[in-house]
């Protein structure tokens, strides 16, 4: 099986986590955005809607209220329509509190009219209009006088008949025989459009005295409309469920004059092409529009006022609006997001360098072969517990392979100076002749080679012996064969005790024959020496009262390094032939 490095294995799912983590982020606000624009910018719709039509039932609410107010008071108080003229006062009064209100008046059955009137465009300029004060049926203007009621005429010369029971307020209402609303239009000689609404009065009994009306100038609602700050590319219209505008948020005309016929404008034929596209869906509730590739958000509401009219709010944003602002939140989120997986990211690799450091210098203790490198490591070594653990573990197992090789070292040792010393002995015994304590062949070779050698170098002079116990068979065949080896014995000792210099060497060469070397010792020393041990022989009996005699071959050279270690023995040898032919118990040199 494949081995990764601990590092990538922490590091790489944390890197990879973080960056499916980002994408699906990235995809999912990229999704949900445009629904989480349409929702906040259907809710922007809704809060200015909501103001709008506050405004709107507020603006409107007066009419309702006033016309209701009176026709209750001249119901239950008919006399009062028998004098209009102080009426003039109580008209004035409703108005004043409502600058755009334009017109409030009441009629009689008679055709006596009188109207508290007001300029929309100057509030502050208030006149009264009556029909009957110089002559019935012709409408004449006057001053309001607060005193008087009706103050100074105001218009010199009146010039057209006015029956107001021939006016569409009053005939709609009777035929209603209830409240009604006027159809918008242009209010009279202004450049407004306004609308009123009338009611007919009754008495107890449920005759019929007359009506009473009210109307407003709806420029008031277009500048309302003009005035909401709006985002960028932004529409508000208020229209008529035909289409027919009444506000707007452009400053575009609601109406046109041609040949002194006024035609309003509608959403079909503004010229703005939003609200021509607009006019194609007047439902109420969310739409969406799109107008030369830009999308809207686009929102219908309808407004009661009662008594069966109703008008349409509409508003339109721009879909990119939301979306951008939204995009810019989103991307702050991102980035707000990528800082955050980046500090994930971050903190992996930290937790993988704390947890990978100790293992790494673990490993690499553990592999340099070496019992000092786990046991130089520090302790504790991390600050993960389970990896300590594991450290000390090592390092025990250093310590008592390190004691474990110390006493493997000691026995080592011990046993190479026992073997050492089985050696030497071993190496003594190779050399010693086993019966006699002498040297024997091998070591007498090793012992005349360096004695040889010294006295070649030295260029002193070296004397060889070989001597043969004479007729040692019979000795064997005669005393036995451990008798035989006493004799040996016996005569190494005697031959050994003869030796002066600790450069003089004895050797049992074979059998019963001994060799002997002497160094710068002259011939006749060695004879002489040699004699004594034939005289040995014959004062001691080396067994059992038994004598015996030895044949003995010397060979003197006055310098060493004229001859070699070989020719004197061959000569020594030839010599000591001689002395047995020749007798023995003699020395041939
Ligand atoms: N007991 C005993 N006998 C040995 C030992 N080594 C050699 N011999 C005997 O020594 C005898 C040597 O005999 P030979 O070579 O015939 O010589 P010799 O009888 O001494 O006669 P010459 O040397 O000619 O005087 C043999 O019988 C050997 O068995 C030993 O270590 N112990």
């Amino acid at each position: 099986m494949k081995s990764v490095p601990l590092r990538g294995l922490i590091v790489v799912p944390f890197v990879v986590l973080t960056l499916i983590a980002g994408i699906t982020l990235y995809l999912v606000s990229t999704i949900t955005i445009a629904n989480v624009a349409n929702s906040v910018g259907i809710q922007y719709i809704k809060e200015v809607e909501d103001r709008i039509y506050g405004h709107v039932r507020h603006f409107t609410a007066p009419l309702s209220s006033i016309v209701d107010i009176n026709r209750n008071a001249f119901s239950y108080r008919p006399e009062l329509l028998d004098s209009l003229t102080p009426l003039a006062s109580r008209l004035y009064e409703q108005a004043m509190p409502y600058p755009h209100m334009t017109f409030i008046s009441v009629a009689t059955t008679d055709g006596r009219y009188l109207s508290s009137t007001r300029n929309p465009f100057k509030t502050d300029h208030h006149s009264v209009a009556a029909n009957y004060v110089n002559k019935t049926l012709t409408m004449e203007g006057f001053e309001y006088d607060p005193v008087r009621h009706i103050g100074d005429k105001i218009e010199k010369d009146p010039s057209f008949s006015y029956d107001p029971r021939t006016r569409p307020f009053y005939q709609d209402a009777v035929q209603a025989q209830g409240m009604v609303w006027s159809k918008i239009h242009l209010y009279y000689g202004f450049p407004t459009l306004g609308i009123g609404l009338s009611g007919p009065i009754y008495d107890q009994q449920g005759k019929l005295l007359g009506v009473t009306a009210t109307s407003v100038a709806l420029t008031e609602l277009d500048d309302f409309l003009e005035s909401i700050a709006l985002v960028d590319n932004a529409y508000i219209f208020l229209a008529e469920r035909n289409g027919a505008l009444i506000a707007t948020s452009s400053k575009d005309e609601l109406y046109t004059i041609a040949n002194g016929i006024t035609t309003r404008v509608s959403l079909v034929t503004h010229p703005d092409k939003v609200f021509q596209m607009a006019s194609k869906q007047l439902e109420s509730g969310a739409h969406r529009l799109e107008v030369d590739g830009e999308n809207f958000l686009y929102h219908v509401r309808s407004i009661s006022l009662g008594y069966g009219e109703t008008w349409l709010i509409g508003i339109l944003i721009p879909s990119s609006h939301h979306e951008s602002v939204l995009a810019e939140h989103n991307q702050a989120a991102l980035f707000i997001t990528l800082m955050l997986f980046a500090c994930i990211a971050l903190v992996g690799s930290l937790i993988a360098w704390y947890i990978c450091k100790p293992i790494q210098r673990l490993n690499q203790a553990a592999n340099d072969q070496n019992l000092e490198s786990i046991q130089k490591l520090p302790q504790p070594l991390s600050g993960i517990s389970e990896i300590n653990s594991l450290s000390q573990g090592l390092h025990l197992m250093a310590d008592n392979l390190a004691d474990i090789m110390q006493n493997l070292d000691k026995k080592v040792a011990q046993r190479t100076s026992h073997l050492e010393d089985e050696n030497e002995n071993l190496l003594e015994c190779s050399i010693t002749d086993e019966l006699t304590n002498l040297h024997n062949r091998r070591g007498l070779n090793q012992a005349f080679e360096r004695t040889f050698k010294y006295a070649q170098q030295q260029n002193k002079s070296i004397t060889f012996v070989l001597c043969d116990i004479d007729h040692f068979k019979g000795v064997n065949d005669k005393f036995g064969h451990s008798a035989g080896d006493l004799a040996l014995v016996e005569v190494a000792k005697i031959l050994k005790s003869h030796l002066r210099s600790t450069q003089d060497i004895v050797a049992r060469y074979g059998g019963e024959e001994f060799a002997l070397v002497f160094v710068d010792t002259d011939l006749n020393h060695v004879i002489a020496r040699m004699n004594k041990i034939r005289q040995d022989f014959v004062a001691k009996p080396v067994f059992d009262n038994q004598h015996i005699t030895m044949s003995f071959g010397i060979t003197y050279i006055e310098d060493a390094s004229s001859t070699s270690q070989q020719m004197l023995i061959d000569v020594t040898d030839a010599k000591l032939y001689r002395a047995k032919n020749s007798g023995r118990d003699k020395i041939v040199s």
